[in-house]
């Protein structure tokens, strides 16, 4: 241990002596803008003057944000009919275009922001405390439902609506009752696979139209964090808390805070600030791209074991066909064990394939062999829960059963490993505590700094610069001392830019494959609005971006506007390299440049016959995950 730290505090010193690793020259590499490209992006941002557009709205190409907002229904957007609550369709937008604190009506006039989004459910809020716009588009479903209502196949269509429109928006935001918000969350959170962007489900007590309402923070609260974090889970947000969503439970049905996350801290608090606990946020840890899995499995169930529980009822509610049950026991996951006659039941169905998964009744804690009364259910078959809330593991159930490629024997294993965050994991309080690491004492005891909290604070004011400098030189080894010290791999440098960006530029093909394994996301904009994919392809770094498109990335709606431009440059320079790698991120060669001529037409316009050969060539070829199946020469002209 002593040793390791020390070599990788070694490896730290030798990063930060590296000539190269000044740490000004690491930012600045992708510093020199060209201006067209900038004025291209801004739609008719430049030209607003009022106040209410002051200089800071409008300058930074990257101000505006986008989050699709998915309208399921629920009390936030419900009014009275025969004196009781229902959801009234057609009205959620119209109301919030009337809410100053959810509309920017100027805005959104001065920008052209409905001509350009083609949508008249696109809405702005006002300017950011840090100076973005948030900018969203309501779904509304039809029927809006009571989440009461909810059932799996309506959790299939939010995946599948995410899924169609994942490319084009920087988060999601679902508006959902609170009754059924939990099994939703928890739902989403195992269909969403390989997740890289925020999906918050959110919702109120108090319908939004209401005077005194709790709708219109907690929709604000929502958008405000998909719009700005890149925080890759399924979470939900109420009452001024961000948790994880399959950590949830509704707790209170008369008070606007309703939720609880019992077993996990939240993920971030809104108070005077949005403070974010990167610490504790799921890292994707993943190459893989985001799909949507909405097969589930509806035959599980929960049963809530009590006192006195016969063995008929048990053996009922374990009939075929059920599949999975979760079994809500005393305690630290306890059951009688001077009841031979349910321990019988519970050893018969799991003899007969069907998956128990024993979680507590207790609203904290987890299920542990400790006492006799829990041994007798783990010698049945029964999987222990963890600390998992029955509705996570209700419905990882669901989705594990319904797997069609893996065998019984790996459902069960996967029913017992933590997927999404939603359980306290094998290697739980394995994670390295602060105080532990050599490096950050030396610099603690340097600055007579003694509290964990002064720590975490030089901790994470160090790591982004140091993890940046770290890619620039391609130090795997640096970088994983930096991660021992818990840094979160996508904190971004003064610039914005994250090791993500800077290994894309240096073309560290190794380090970016690190960088995904270990929580980066391929999401992530700089200050320019620059994505690890634009840099890549700016650099001509052809490895990096097959593997960053094979993980997702695709180019920002800022950078496909100004796409066709660059290609038609490309053409009239002859740089086949630069066409071949910009169709391998995924750009669309038939785009028109900003005088509306695509890139063939100015190769033919201006002779270039072998740049219209290879184009004719290069569009033909389908470019999946980043690969084109053809040789780079051009053939014939
Ligand atoms: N507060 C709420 O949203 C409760 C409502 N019954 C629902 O779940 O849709």
């Amino acid at each position: 241990m002593a040793d390791s730290s020390l070599n990788n505090m070694t490896s730290l010193a030798r990063a930060l002596s590296q000539p190269t690793l000044n740490l000004t020259e690491v930012t600045d590499v992708f510093s020199p803008r060209n201006s067209l490209r900038h004025s291209c992006r801004r739609r008719k941002l430049s030209s607003c003057n009022s106040l209410e557009c002051d200089e800071s709205a409008t300058s930074p190409s990257a101000a505006e944000a986008r989050v699709l907002v998915l309208n399921t229904g629920g009390t936030i957007g419900m009014t009275l009919h025969n004196k009781v609550l229902a959801p009234k369709a057609n009205a959620f937008v119209k109301g919030l275009r009337k809410l100053p604190i959810l509309h920017d009506e100027l805005y959104a006039q001065q920008t052209g922001l409905y001509q350009y989004y083609g949508s008249e459910n696109s809405l702005v809020l006002p300017l950011s405390k840090g100076y973005k716009r948030i900018v969203y588009t309501v779904i509304e479903y039809n029927p809006l439902l009571d989440s009461s209502n909810m059932t799996t196949d309506d959790w299939g269509r939010i995946g599948k609506d995410i899924e169609k429109n994942y490319e084009s928006y920087d988060g999601f935001v679902i508006l959902h009752g609170t009754d059924t918000m939990a099994y939703t969350a928890s739902a989403l959170s195992f269909m969403c696979e390989h997740l890289g962007k925020p999906i918050i489900l959110t919702g109120s007590q108090v319908p939004i139209y209401e005077m005194r309402n709790d709708g219109r923070d907690n929709l604000l609260g929502a958008l405000l964090i998909a719009g700005q974090f890149v925080i890759p889970e399924v979470c939900l947000y109420f009452y001024n808390k961000l948790y994880r969503g399959n950590r949830v439970t509704k707790v209170d049905a008369g008070s606007f805070n309703a939720f609880s996350s019992p077993n996990l801290a939240p993920l971030a608090v809104a108070e005077v600030d949005i403070t974010i606990n990167w610490d504790t946020v799921w890292r994707a840890n993943t190459t893989a791209k985001f799909q949507v899995s909405t097969e589930l499995n509806r035959n599980v169930g929960l049963l809530r074991l009590f006192p006195g529980i016969t063995a008929a009822t048990m053996r009922a509610f374990l009939q075929p066909p059920m599949e999975g049950v979760v079994l809500e026991t005393y305690g630290s996951g306890n059951a009688p064990d001077n009841r031979p006659d349910l321990l019988e039941e519970l050893k018969k169905a799991t003899d007969s394939d069907v998956i128990i998964i024993n979680c507590t009744q207790c609203l904290r804690g987890t299920v542990a062999a400790s006492y006799a009364t829990g041994k007798v259910l783990m010698d049945a078959g029964l999987i222990a829960g963890g600390d998992m809330t029955p509705e996570a593991a209700l419905s990882k159930l669901s989705y594990v059963l319904a797997k069609k490629d893996i065998s019984f024997d790996a459902k069960k294993k996967l029913m017992a490993r933590n997927l999404r965050g939603e359980m306290i994991s094998d290697v739980a309080g394995a994670k390295l505590c602060l105080s532990d690491n050599r490096f950050i004492q030396v610099i603690a005891k340097a600055l007579s700094i003694s509290c964990k909290e002064e720590l975490e604070a030089i901790r994470d004011a160090l790591a982004p610069p140091l993890a940046c400098a770290s890619a620039k030189i391609g130090d795997i080894e640096a970088l994983e001392a930096l991660k021992e010290m818990g840094t979160n791999m996508c904190l971004s440098d003064y610039d914005g830019r994250t090791p993500l960006h800077i290994a894309a530029c240096e073309g560290h093909l190794k380090l970016v494959e690190y960088l995904l394994s270990h929580g980066a996301t391929v999401y992530a904009k700089d200050r320019y609005g620059d994505t690890p994919l634009s840099n890549a392809v700016r650099f001509r770094h052809k490895e990096v971006v097959k593997l960053l498109r094979k993980t997702g990335a695709h180019f920002s709606r800022d950078e496909l506007d100004e796409a066709g431009t660059e290609l038609c440059s490309l053409a009239a320079s002859g740089d086949l390299e630069g066409l071949e790698i910009w169709k391998l991120a995924g750009a669309d060669l038939n785009k028109p440049g900003y005088n509306g001529q695509t890139a063939l037409q100015l190769a033919h316009a201006v002779g270039k016959k072998e740049v219209v050969a290879f184009l004719v060539q290069l569009m033909s070829k389908k470019a999946t995950s980043g690969v084109i199946e053809f040789s780079a020469t051009p053939t014939g002209s």
